[in-house]
């Protein structure tokens, strides 16, 4: 199982936390995640990458809640933020806001203003038109900003969904890498957006480690060239992506892709030049669970529906990337108390169920033909590695309120965000 996600004596424990007696405090559904899961994998990430000594700049978008990213700027992390709103969040958690870097295809007049005037590290320039907008504005606002221009280096990141690539040619993120040169040529000499680096992220998740391999040389060959071009590169931000265990032992641990990433950037970092990381998702995704109810059981001629209080308005991937969630029941016999993953759904006593949420959608669902141990009305269930590109991408679909945010420390655990209300739902209509 995961880490400080485990079964003691047939009950689920975040930590040391029963989530059974959590859920009827707080009431479903919730996520729940664990303060030490979150900043183990931090810390696992910096050690692994120690050597070139790494800005790391969590990535908001994967979840977004204040309190875990203000424990995350605490334990030094800077952020990646795609819009006003999340350096907003930054700016809330109390992050250095040097190593904050700004990526986006579409930032507006006023978010590049708001950054600029609270001194960003980097903008990620995704665009030649961008790159003039935000030179403008700085040049108007008598100030000087710093720019990483975003190249896709066109390599396969092998993610298993096409809706998660990104760093591949005529995607609408960053330039061709062949258009570097020139962007430099262009651009390279602006008094007020000093461009100074390059970024890249090429997918998420990412399984495999070469596609950094791939990604990094080609920006190390890149900043050499544009080297002999008269140009200085003192930053390279090689993104996020690394993946994470949706099934238990799929993904590679940090060390794994330290060991081909850092001997590759030893020389650039020797020679003064500064490496950023954009992680997110394998920093979240096991730190949280989304725990639901079960309302109803129904059969569908020879199919099994489980019904619960949750669906794709509160963890959309499956629905969106046929994503896989081990989803368990909190409370189990022996027979069923599960060690890993894909062996769990091998179990003797399961019965293939559709998990699927209250929507009024066909694509309403949290797992297809998912073998189950035997569940009932009012049990609940957890929805395992959904604490990244969870909550953030939630919606008040069908006019159901978003599930509370509970923090599990130790035996403890404290509402981080409370269960929105009917009333919350029209506040801002008028
Ligand atoms: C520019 C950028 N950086 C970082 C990330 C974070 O990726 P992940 O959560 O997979 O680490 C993303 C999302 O894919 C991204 O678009
Ligand atoms: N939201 C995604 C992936 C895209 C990440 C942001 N570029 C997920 O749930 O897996």
């Amino acid at each position: 199982m995961i880490d400080f996600f485990t079964y003691r004596d047939g009950r689920l424990h975040v930590e040391d936390c029963p989530v059974d007696g959590l859920v009827e405090a707080t009431g479903s559904p919730a996520y729940v995640y664990s303060k030490a899961a979150l900043l183990g994998r931090f810390n696992e990430l910096r050690e692994a990458f120690s050597e070139l000594d790494p800005i790391i700049c969590y990535s908001i978008k994967s979840c977004s809640n204040l309190n875990l990213c203000r424990l995350l700027a605490e334990a030094g992390s800077g952020m990646d933020v795609v819009s006003g709103g999340e350096l907003h969040r930054a700016k809330l958690a109390g992050t250095d806001l040097t190593k904050v870097v700004y990526a986006g295809v579409g930032k507006t007049d006023d978010e590049i203003a708001d950054a600029i005037e609270s001194g960003i590290g980097w903008f990620n320039i995704e665009s030649e038109a961008e790159f003039e907008n935000i030179a403008s504005i700085a040049k108007r606002m008598g100030r000087t900003a710093r720019g990483a221009l975003r190249i896709n280096p066109d390599v396969d990141p092998e993610t298993p969904h096409e809706k998660t690539t990104t760093g591949k040619k005529e995607s609408k993120f960053g330039v061709d890498i062949d258009r570097a040169r020139r962007f430099f040529e262009r651009y390279g000499r602006d008094e007020h957006l000093r461009l100074t680096a390059l970024h890249l992220h090429i997918g998420s998740p990412v399984y495999v480690t070469s596609p950094y391999e791939r990604a990094v040389t080609k920006a190390l060959e890149l900043i050499e060239v544009l080297k002999k071009d008269g140009f200085t590169v003192d930053a390279l931000d090689i993104g996020g992506g690394y993946g994470t265990d949706y099934v238990s032992g799929q993904s590679p641990a940090y060390a794994d892709y330290a060991r081909v990433i850092v001997p590759l950037l030893r020389d650039f970092r020797a020679s003064g030049g500064t490496v950023i990381v954009e992680p997110g998702r394998s920093i979240a995704a096991n730190a949280g669970i989304l725990v639901a109810r079960v309302q109803y059981l129904k059969q569908g001629g020879r199919k099994k529906f489980v019904i619960l209080d949750t669906g794709m308005h509160h963890l959309i991937r499956p629905t969106l990337y046929d994503a896989f969630h081990f989803i368990w029941p909190t409370r189990v016999g022996p027979d069923h108390e599960p060690k890993e993953h894909l062996e769990a759904m091998d179990m003797p006593g399961l019965e293939p169920c559709d998990v699927v949420g209250p929507i009024c959608e066909t694509g309403d669902y949290l797992a297809l033909g998912r073998p189950m141990p035997p569940v009932a009305r009012g049990d609940l269930v957890a929805v395992f590695s959904a604490g990244a590109y969870g909550m953030c991408m939630a919606s008040h679909y069908n006019s159901l309120p978003r599930p509370v945010e509970v923090l599990v420390d130790g035996s403890e655990h404290r509402v981080i965000r409370r269960r929105e209300t009917y009333d919350d739902i029209v506040a801002l209509e008028s």
